[in-house]
């Protein structure tokens, strides 16, 4: 059986929890690099997890591997998934905000015969939305409600001195195309990026994004309106260490980094 070689760019939240799973084992897949920006707080990880990985720099990613797992910030998406793209190879963008603004690296995979793969994140429901999208969908309309410590210090927030220190009650920070939204909040609501490509693109694709004391999970629900079916979908996600990020994001890679290996794929 020959083994898919698997790397890793950011090991944070969802980089740590990818790595522990591909070092226990995923058919077919191996644990074959990790790029991270303090090296010795990595090493440090991996021995305390007893995971042997080289650590590698970012452009040479594409000597390690055949897919990195993109989990790093958005700022250097384009430094993951340019040496990968232009070698013909794979990525899994995780931070789909900053995918949105760089066509150009989807033309670049085009070109190369590489591809870049988004699985569904922190959300829910990707199957319908694309299975839709094959026919008319006439609406996709999302509403997010965080605590506001999974929204504070994002860009948008800060340039109109939107605080959310102290707030009492539910407060609409923002409300616009999901481009917008990707561009405002790069690192809180990727999941309306991703949204927005399984469906019908980042301007038709709209959010409402509340900062709400009353909720401790990042909340999003999601009305599509087409001509095969409509429907509603809800999900409530556990944050992680980091605020921003729920839980289950990691698990939806480590799902989708399966479904490379394994002879049986259920779902579109
Ligand atoms: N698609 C989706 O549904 C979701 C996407 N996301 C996105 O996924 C990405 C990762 O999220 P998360 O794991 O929570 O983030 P974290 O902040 O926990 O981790 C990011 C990691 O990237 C590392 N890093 C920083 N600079 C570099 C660099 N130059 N080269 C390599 N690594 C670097 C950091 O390393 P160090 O520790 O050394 O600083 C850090 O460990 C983010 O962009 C986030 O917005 C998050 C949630 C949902
Ligand atoms: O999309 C994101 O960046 C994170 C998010 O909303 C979540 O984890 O629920």
């Amino acid at each position: 059986m020959s083994f898919k070689r698997i790397a890793i760019a950011g090991l944070g939240e969802i980089g740590k929890t990818v790595a522990r799973k591909l070092a226990q084992g995923l058919p077919g897949l191996v644990l074959s690099g990790i790029a991270t920006r303090d090296r010795a707080k990595a090493q440090a990880w991996l021995d305390r997890e007893g995971i042997s990985c080289s650590l590698v720099a970012l452009d040479e990613l594409p000597e390690h591997a055949d897919l990195v797992v993109e989990c790093a910030p958005a700022a250097i998406l384009d430094q993951i998934c340019r040496p990968m793209l232009n070698a013909g190879k794979q990525v899994m963008v995780l931070s789909a905000s900053a995918l949105l603004p760089r066509h150009d690296l989807i033309e670049l995979a085009r070109a190369h015969g590489g591809r870049i793969i988004v699985p569904t994140g922190a959300l829910i429901g990707f199957d319908a939305v694309s299975a839709a999208a094959e026919g008319t969908i006439s609406s996709v309309q999302m509403i997010t409600r965080k605590p506001p410590n999974g929204l504070a210090g994002a860009p948008y927030l800060v340039a109109n001195g939107i605080s959310m220190d102290g707030l009492k009650s539910a407060l609409c920070v923002f409300k616009g195309s999901a481009r917008d939204a990707a561009a405002a909040f790069p690192a809180n609501v990727n999941v309306v990026a991703a949204l927005s490509l399984a469906g019908i693109g980042p301007d038709r694709t709209t959010i409402e994004i509340w900062a709400d004391p009353a909720v401790t999970r990042n909340c999003h629900q999601i009305k599509v309106e087409s001509d095969s079916a409509n429907f509603t979908m809800a999900i409530e996600n556990i944050p992680s260490e980091n605020p921003k990020t729920g839980r289950i994001t990691a698990l939806s890679a480590i799902a989708a980094l399966r479904k490379l290996g394994s002879p049986l794929q259920v779902g579109t």
